[in-house]
């Protein structure tokens, strides 16, 4: 399966111009490389606005849902569709919706941690359920930013037969070597895919890490981006070395399941 994350700016609280970029982004990926599923960053529509989020979250996540339906199946991919500021009554989430190349929403993920060292908690609520949907026959979930620092979370969709673990996120500079080692820890553990896409440039109080990574569950980085441009990163990700290497390091049969 080729893998396409679309690192990309991201505009401070202007979904109308988010839409317009990262809609030309995925269809210059879908031209240039031909991928089979793409990913995008988090909250790529809205970006850290959170004081302005009662005017520009999205109302049941709609204008997502259309958009993703329709881009999916017009171009035949797959798209993790990063995650978007869904609105739900009078809540709004940090969520994930995702589609197959039939235009079908086939997984939805709410962030649940949500971080407190950026007063997230004080405009976004948090999800409740862990994600697991199917990519191209391949069991996978989704987890966003913060999330990948609570691996006992991660690990639930693992243990029942997860593969890849697709990770959109908005990550500052000041703790990428953070990201960059908790991201390769969780596809070591977990002897999973992990499929990370950060966003790049600045907001009014963060600048973004870039870098956003493809690592196979040896634990190895299979393609990696820059920390400071826009950039389509590209990889061909087989899920049958995911079987293999369980074969070889049993860790899931390895587990005590009696302690713990
Ligand atoms: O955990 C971190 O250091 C960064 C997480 C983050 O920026 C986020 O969840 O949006």
């Amino acid at each position: 399966m080729k893998i396409a994350c679309i690192q990309a700016d991201v505009q401070y609280g202007n979904p109308d111009k988010n839409y317009e970029n990262i809609e030309n982004k995925i269809r210059e990926a879908v031209n240039e490389f031909h991928p089979d599923t793409i990913i995008l960053p988090e909250l790529w529509d809205t970006a850290y606005d959170l004081t302005r989020l009662d005017e520009i979250s999205d109302h049941n996540g709609d204008r997502a849902k259309n958009w993703l339906s329709k881009l999916s199946k017009e171009l035949n991919i797959n798209i993790v569709g990063g995650s978007v500021a869904f609105r739900d009554g009078n809540s709004v989430f940090n969520t994930s919706l995702t589609y197959n190349r039939n235009g079908e929403h086939i997984g939805t993920y709410s962030k649940a941690h949500l971080i407190t060292l950026m007063e997230e908690e004080k405009y976004i609520s948090p999800g409740k359920n862990s994600s697991l949907f199917t990519i191209e026959g391949n069991l996978s979930s989704a987890a966003i930013c913060y999330d990948i620092r609570f691996p006992e979370w991660i690990r639930a969709p693992f243990v029942k037969g997860a593969k890849i673990l697709f990770v959109p996120a908005q990550w500052p500079i000041q703790r990428q070597t953070h990201w960059r080692s908790l991201l390769i820890a969780r596809a070591i553990e977990n002897q999973c895919y992990v499929v990370a896409c950060n966003r790049v440039g600045k907001d009014p109080n963060n600048t973004f890490a870039g870098q956003s990574m493809i690592i196979d569950p040896w634990g190895d980085i299979i393609a990696e981006a820059s920390t400071h441009n826009e950039e389509i990163l590209m990889a061909d990700i087989s899920p049958s070395l995911v079987d293999e290497v369980r074969l070889k390091v049993p860790v899931f049969n390895d587990r005590r399941t009696d302690l713990y």
